[in-house]
């Protein structure tokens, strides 16, 4: 394994930076300082915390353009996406800043005691291993709750966007957190073995890939060590009958060709009921030709190139497959390294790659059902369960469902998302463990019982 890691703008190919692993030496040194500060941090009180958080914001918003930038050339999202992806970050600190007193405050539960509560205590050294498709958001998401709930931080961020995790390192330093608060480690997958096994080391939140996850979980569960894990989804988007394409045709076309397909909760399966299937095929190939195809730091661009041309190769690999076994293209298929023209396959079945893998790409899958019942039955027929997404003007009925679908999630008419006001995780091959809200912060405390006779 070479020593360095090289990153380049998908877009091109052109080489940005070079970065060295890190020695263990090295490592060992972040770690401890890591335990050092959290003596000191856990100490002070969650407004002195949430005084930072204001900082952190001000300074985001500041040099967007900046991160917006170094996210486009590094894993060659749109301009626009960067764009917004910053301010969904400036938007999950302001809540945080606005509600961590409340959800971190004591909660009394009376009983005989003269008085008993649960108090939230930080834990320790939490390491957040997290992945290049948000590579802003996903980090924040992870270190904004799991900071202001008194904790520290190291993250190790996936290769391909080391230049984002350096300048969030930066970015923590500058608005003023104690330096080794949040640190960012360059460590192979070997050194991130050792840490997770280090006694500093108290927790582990992984976004990533279901095979990264077991591979994690397994070597925390030895160690007794909590993780929260945010993997892969295979999310249905059901639409039904009596759907308002309409109305909801462009959701319905963002919901999959966002950041280029790239994304754990966006919609890869489309269920579609018989009575609707020509419709909904017709509007939705049209919209799909509306997107703006071009350069990633073109601010008018909608969708460009993937991350990297071996993940536009598992795509097609996919693609190629499920074509052997009986789908058939209706739009795109069209690939050049990292460019995967926006495709719909249709006649997916179970049993093809399209309809049982996560399909992480600008690929529609579609699969006709026979009925509701039989859209719904498709729907749950996964591994993965981050969530479902259904497209009705029968709320009440649908309303029905929702305890027939496993996932995290359950959205009608509009497409899954995260929001931070809202608990964000999965079912399954997904994961465990949730993200955002309240229960977010709540995932790296000791809920410790306080009893007072
Ligand atoms: O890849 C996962 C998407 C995460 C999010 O939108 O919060």
């Amino acid at each position: 394994m070479s020593n360095h890691i090289i990153t380049k703008y998908p877009f091109t190919g052109e080489v940005l930076a070079e970065y060295k692993y890190q020695s263990n030496e090295e490592i060992s040194q972040c770690l401890l300082k890591s335990q050092g500060t959290f003596e000191k941090w856990k100490k002070g009180s969650i407004l002195s915390r949430t005084k930072l958080l204001d900082k952190l914001s001000l300074i985001l918003i500041e040099r967007k353009e900046e991160y917006a930038n170094l996210i486009t050339q590094e894993m060659g999202k749109p301009y626009k996406e960067s764009i917004a992806e910053i301010e969904k970050c400036v938007w999950l600190i302001d809540f945080y800043s606005k509600n961590a007193e409340e959800f971190l405050a004591d909660e009394l539960i009376e009983t005989e005691a003269q008085e008993s509560f649960i108090s939230y205590d930080p834990l320790g050294c939490i390491l957040g291993i997290m992945p290049w498709n948000y590579p802003f958001w996903q980090v924040f998401r992870f270190a904004i709750p799991t900071l202001t709930a008194g904790n520290t931080a190291i993250l190790k961020h996936a290769n391909n966007v080391t230049g984002c995790a350096l300048a969030i390192q930066d970015l923590f330093r500058t608005a003023g957190y104690p330096a080794s608060c949040f640190q960012t480690i360059i460590a192979t997958h070997k050194q991130v073995e050792k840490i997770i096994k280090n006694d500093i080391v108290k927790a582990v939140s992984l976004t990533g890939s279901e095979k990264a996850g077991r591979t994690v979980a397994r070597i925390a569960g030895q160690y007794l060590k909590k993780t929260v894990l945010e993997l892969g989804g295979n999310n249905a988007c059901i639409i039904l009958k009596d759907a308002d394409l309409n109305t909801h045709i462009e959701t319905i076309v963002k919901a999959r060709m966002q950041n280029a397909g790239q994304s754990c909760i966006a919609a890869k399966r489309f269920i579609v009921v018989e009575e609707i299937y020509e419709e909904f095929l017709k509007e939705f190939k049209e919209e799909l030709k509306k997107i703006k195809f071009g350069a990633p730091l073109d601010p008018k661009t909608e969708l460009s190139t993937m991350a990297r041309e071996d993940l536009a190769e598992e795509v097609q690999r996919q693609v190629d497959e499920s074509i052997n076994q009986g789908a058939k293209v209706y739009l795109g298929n069209k690939r050049e390294k990292a460019f995967y023209e926006p495709t719909i396959l249709i006649d997916v079945k179970p049993g093809m790659p399209a309809f049982d893998e996560e399909v992480f790409g600008p690929v529609a899958a579609v699969t006709k059902a026979k009925n509701q019942e039989h859209a719904f039955e498709l729907a749950e027929n996964s591994n993965f369960g981050l969530g479902t997404m259904v497209f009705t003007e029968n709320i009440e009925a649908t309303r029905k469902q929702i305890g027939n679908i496993q996932d995290g999630a359950f959205f009608i008419n509009e497409l899954v998302k995260s929001d931070p006001r809202l608990p964000f995780g999965g079912t399954k091959a997904s994961g465990y463990g949730r993200e955002l809200s309240r229960e977010g912060i709540l995932e790296f405390v000791n809920k410790k019982t306080v009893y007072i006779k």
